[in-house]
């Protein structure tokens, strides 16, 4: 199916899913409002490729269909990020009496901050969600944002989002696939992406499209998401927390930190900064809230988030959610997503104390000032 096909069908799909009035309702009134034919469907698409098996034909199945596989994911987790999470989907670290969405902030800010970006300068957010990071942003630095994402859902949310808090003469949000873009050359000023490029098939693929779309001497900014070095891909128990990442997450294949470095160099990237943001002594872990360790719990007014995300919570949330598609409110295939979304949490954690897993591998990258995009290479590696 040729791209423009695939564009116009996941947009329609969309609709059916979700309606014409995206944004106005959010959590879970939207997953009570969702068309039950289309939610199931959208399970299945998403499901199908994470059927227990790790032979490298299923991993290959899942890295071909990393587009249409992804944008099922998203449209049937998205709202139950932003009721448990908010609209900021990543992690974040955590400093002693700081509560969670300052914390969520200041690693956006620190993004931008190492990615140096300036008031008016024209920014891309690769694999923006629902916009929350590039909101922040552009609050912090007075930049302008562009938000590249293929899901059609998060799209109409992030708008609807920049309308409602008067930001969209600052930013705007754009459908594509972050593996194919659209933009001219040379286009921005900095790229960050968080949390995003480890839905890519190939690391080389986005990377190549962003240093294509970067103007000469800009930057690229970037929490990845990898395994460390302390990860054994033959090692069964490393490799079964590395599947549950994949399986709840809706992440083809988890790389390495060293494949994610190497590609950024193999694109013409100078690597100015490589660092494992949670490689550190940190009293309280990126992981906590999936823990619901009360130890942690920094402000009382963040108990409802705290509680949402803890184990007892998620438990909580799958069997309202199973009474709820039960009496027909939540559409059907609502609760097998909490149940991969448990192991999203389940295998996160064991990553995160394992140290095998890291969310905030940061890694800033130049363009060379003198560089020259030769559309022919960064075609050949985006393939
Ligand atoms: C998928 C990628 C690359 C990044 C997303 C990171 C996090 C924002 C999510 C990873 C697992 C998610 C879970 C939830 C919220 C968002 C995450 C932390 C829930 C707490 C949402 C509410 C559900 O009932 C339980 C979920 C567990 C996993
Ligand atoms: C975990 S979310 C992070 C969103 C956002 N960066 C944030 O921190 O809130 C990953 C995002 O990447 C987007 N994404 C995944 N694959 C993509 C692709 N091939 N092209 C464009 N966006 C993609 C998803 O739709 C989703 O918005």
């Amino acid at each position: 199916m040729s791209e423009t096909e695939l564009r116009k069908r996941q947009a329609k799909f969309t609709k059916e899913l979700h309606g014409d009035d995206i944004g106005r309702k959010a959590g879970l009134s939207a997953l009570m409002s969702k068309n039950n034919s289309a939610q199931k469907e959208a399970v299945q698409k998403y499901l199908k490729h994470w059927d227990g098996k790790t032979d490298k034909d299923a991993e290959e199945r899942r890295l071909e269909d990393y587009n249409e596989a992804t944008h099922s994911y998203y449209n049937v987790v998205t709202d139950f990020y932003e009721y448990g999470w908010g609209s900021s989907f990543h992690f974040s670290r955590f400093y002693k009496g700081e509560s969670f969405p300052a914390s969520i902030a200041r690693h956006e800010h620190y993004l931008a901050y190492k990615a140096g970006i300036q008031k008016d300068d024209l920014v891309l957010d690769v694999g923006c969600g629902v916009g929350g990071p590039a909101r922040e942003i552009a609050r912090f630095t007075g930049c302008n944002v562009i938000g590249l994402n293929n899901n059609d859902y998060q799209i109409a949310k992030a708008k609807y989002y920049a309308k409602k808090y008067n930001l969209s003469d600052q930013m705007d949000f754009v459908k594509g696939d972050f593996m194919h873009m659209d933009f001219e050359e040379n286009t921005f000023d900095k790229v960050y992406a968080i949390e995003a490029t480890c839905h890519a098939p190939k690391l080389e693929g986005v990377y190549s499209e962003i240093y294509k779309v970067l103007k000469p001497g800009g930057t690229f900014a970037v929490y990845e998401w990898v395994m460390t070095d302390n990860y054994d891909e033959n090692n069964p128990e490393h490799r079964k927390i590395a599947y549950e990442i994949e399986l709840g997450d809706g992440i083809p294949k988890m790389f390495h930190v060293d494949v994610a470095k190497t590609a950024l160099k193999n694109c013409g990237f100078e690597v100015l900064v490589s660092e494992d943001l949670a490689n550190n002594d940190d009293e309280i872990p990126w992981y906590y809230p999936l823990t619901g360790e009360w130890k942690y719990v920094q402000n009382l007014a963040n108990l409802a988030t705290f509680f949402r995300t803890s184990y007892l919570g998620r438990q909580f949330t799958t069997t309202m959610v199973t009474v709820m598609e039960k009496l027909g409110l939540a559409p059907e295939g609502s609760k097998e997503v909490t149940a991969a979304l448990e192991n999203a949490a389940v295998g996160l954690v064991a990553g995160g104390r394992s140290k095998l897993f890291t969310p905030m591998m940061l890694f800033v990258a130049k363009k060379p000032a003198e560089a020259e995009t030769s559309p022919s290479t960064s075609k050949k590696t985006a393939e």
